[in-house]
């Protein structure tokens, strides 16, 4: 595979082009757990496939039952409807193979073969029809299937408590199980049919050939091995073909986001970086052509094998069954029997063998969805917990640790030790570098982390012990990583609560100085914030930031209800304007509703202000008190304060 020159890349070669011929080097990949998922199908003996299908099976149905009981029995009695109407028309094709050959003159022979054509031809209906229903069901049956896995996924996904997210074993899983879990679960039950469908064939080839002369069924036994060393041969490389494109296949897909992705665009063409991008796909593509190709040549070989060997031992079976014919052991209706009994129960174990393959890798995915669903079960907050304070006059935190998942081994916690008080009316700021804890601290009094150790109580109450979504009802939050919701202007700022009055909008965006934002924007508040739909718009850093706010203010601003509001890093990406109204705005709010109110930034000036000041280092309160108090105090605070006034003065002298 070549690529020529991209427009607008051509052409100009020069000695930096020289170099972009190296493409990136990119190193080894990490290796995904699927990936050993793929590795565990490629190997698996037929004895492990056959010990885990009764699991599979059972696991398939009870979802599929699940999803919709109608459609699995449906499937399940016109599978095996399909299965008695072959054998049904076997047996009417010994009866008419029966009436043709008999010794008698030619018209009387066709009369004679009547009644059992018409029976021949009933069954091949009633076969027609059964396996016609029976798809129909089976293809309802996927996508229900997929939709029942992914409400369940969801539906844990968005109710485990916030810390599992930290957790990159526990995120892992979730995107394991997003990405192919669900969608196998609806393979699963497909190729679960199937097998299903084969064994019903094959069984109704035996269950005929048996009652037509048990001397049959050693011979059709014989006529399926080579099918059965074909088909599982043929499947096998199926899946050593598919496993040699994983790595690559990764590869491509790193490589194409970067050439199609909106947020590298710039950067590509800002770092020259377009051929490079080119010569490592280029690179990246070839190597997987070749093992396609050379796969590709080998599996060719593998059927060319098989069929010669079903050829020879089929010719092989015909003349035993010649044989059993010129020595009267069988009578020429039933050897004609025997051979389209043979042709069917080969291509029902065809098919048979190759779901069974699919089933077994299908299964492993989605047995991995099922222990994704256990492991989430068990981070699920308390079913029935106790009914949440309304409101409060003081929050406590009193010895408080908080580690992520990986910091416990460290020995270093994100908060360690923390006692702090919040009290109503009052505005309280944390400062500290750059991770200290403050975010992390943020997060505990929003209810959205329980602390390892120690509590935090509302007027004494325990919140670890109450139900958290009532509480966090009560609390508005002005988070630093904010969302950008792909909504309207309006319900980005509403969000849950769309019944609050203009006025209370109005205030919001006020305080926020989003007004002028929604002033901007083509359709005011009804602009869809979002430049995937038709007339969205996209907002710029800072105007988002000031939607944000106006967020935090409008769940704040609902009476005495939300008594708690926490502004994480709220003014990073405004303007000077916008952030002196954030901060006028936010005491006037403690002033106004009464709430309690937490900020935390990293300009001093602003922070001035606040009742209090709480300084963090290293997850521990070092000082604390009124900026006047700790200005006086030649610690942390003062140094921070003297280098970010520092920055204002006017230097003097030459
Ligand atoms: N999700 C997480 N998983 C693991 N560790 C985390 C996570 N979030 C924060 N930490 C760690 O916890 C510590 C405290 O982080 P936190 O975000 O609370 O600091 P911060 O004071 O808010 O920092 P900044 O001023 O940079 O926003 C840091 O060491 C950080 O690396």
């Amino acid at each position: 595979m070549t690529t020529s020159p991209p427009p607008g890349t051509g052409g100009d070669d020069t000695a930096a082009d020289a170099h972009d011929q190296d493409g990136l080097s990119l190193p080894a990949l990490v290796t995904p757990k699927w990936r050993q998922f793929d590795d565990q199908a490629a190997n698996a003996s037929w004895g492990r496939i056959g010990r885990r299908m009764p699991f599979l099976v059972s696991r398939a149905t009870a979802i599929a039952w699940r999803s919709n009981p109608r459609d699995v029995i449906t499937a399940a009695v016109l599978n095996v409807g399909v299965g008695a109407a072959t054998a049904w028309a076997l047996v009417a094709t010994s009866g008419v193979l029966g009436g043709l050959f008999a010794a008698v003159p030619t018209a009387d022979r066709v009369l004679a073969a009547l009644p059992s054509l018409a029976v021949l031809a009933a069954a091949l209906v009633v076969r027609g029809v059964c396996s016609a229903a029976a798809g129909r069901a089976q293809a309802r049956l996927e996508p229900q299937v997929e939709l029942t896995a992914e409400k369940e996924l969801f539906e844990h996904s968005t109710a485990v408590e916030l810390r599992a997210f930290d957790d990159s074993d526990f995120h892992d899983h979730l995107f394991r199980s997003y990405v192919r879990g669900t969608s196998e679960a609806g393979t699963l039950v497909r190729h679960t049919i199937d097998v299903l469908t084969g064994v019903v064939g094959i069984v109704a080839a035996i269950g005929v050939l048996g009652v037509l002369h048990p001397l049959l069924l050693p011979l059709l036994i014989l006529a399926m091995l080579p099918q059965w060393w074909g088909s599982a041969a043929s499947a096998r490389m199926r899946y050593r073909l598919l496993l040699a494109f994983t790595e690559g296949r990764r590869r491509k897909l790193l490589l194409e986001n970067l050439m199609t992705s909106r947020d590298s665009a710039a950067e590509v063409r800002s770092f020259t970086m377009e051929r490079r991008l080119l010569t490592e796909f280029d690179r990246v593509a070839r190597r997987e052509l070749d093992i396609q190709l050379d796969l590709a040549t080998r599996q060719s070989l593998v059927r060319l094998a098989a069929s010669a060997a079903s050829a020879v031992v089929t010719a092989a079976v015909f003349a035993t069954l010649a044989l059993l014919l010129v020595n009267g052991f069988v009578e020429l209706a039933v050897a004609g029997a025997a051979v389209v009994a043979i042709r069917v129960a080969q291509s029902a174990l065809g098919s048979a063998l190759s779901s069974l393959t699919l089933v077994y890798e299908s299964g492993l995915y989605f047995s991995d969805f099922v222990a994704f669903l256990e492991q989430a079960r068990a981070r699920l907050p308390e079913s029935s917990p106790a009914p949440a304070p309304r409101g409060f006059e003081q929050i406590r935190l009193e010895h408080v640790t908080f580690a992520y998942p990986g910091q416990e081994a460290e020995g270093e916690p994100a908060l360690e030790d923390v006692s702090l008080t919040f009290t109503r009316g009052r505005t309280v700021a944390l400062v500290g570098e750059n991770g200290s804890g403050k975010t992390t601290l943020a997060k505990l009094l929003s209810g959205l982390y329980a602390p390892q150790q120690g509590t935090v109580s509302w007027d004494g109450t325990d919140v670890g012990e109450v139900d958290g979504r009532a509480l966090r009802r009560q609390i508005a939050v002005i988070a630093q990583d904010h969302t950008h919701w792909p909504l309207t202007a309006r319900r980005n700022v509403v969000m849950s609560s769309p019944d609050g009055d203009d006025g209370r909008l109005d205030r919001a965006a006020g305080a926020a100085r989003a007004d002028s934002v929604v002033g901007d924007l083509p359709r005011g508040w009804d602009t869809l914030l979002d430049k995937r739909f038709v007339e969205g718009a996209e907002p710029s850093g800072g105007q988002w930031q000031r939607l944000a706010a106006a967020r935090g203010f409008y769940r704040g601003d609902d009476g005495r209800a939300t008594p708690l509001l926490i502004a994480d890093e709220p003014t990073a990406a405004l303007d000077a304007r916008a952030e002196h109204t954030f901060f006028s705005s936010l005491h006037a709010h403690a002033g106004r509703t009464g709430a309690a109110v937490v900020l935390i930034t990293h300009r001093l000036a602003s922070v001035r202000m606040a009742d209090h000041i709480v300084v963090l280092r290293r997850g521990r309160v070092v000082e604390e008190g009124t900026h006047t108090e700790l200005v006086a105090h030649d610690g942390l605070y003062r140094e921070l304060w003297d280098l970010q006034a520092g920055a204002y003065q006017v230097p003097t002298g030459p």
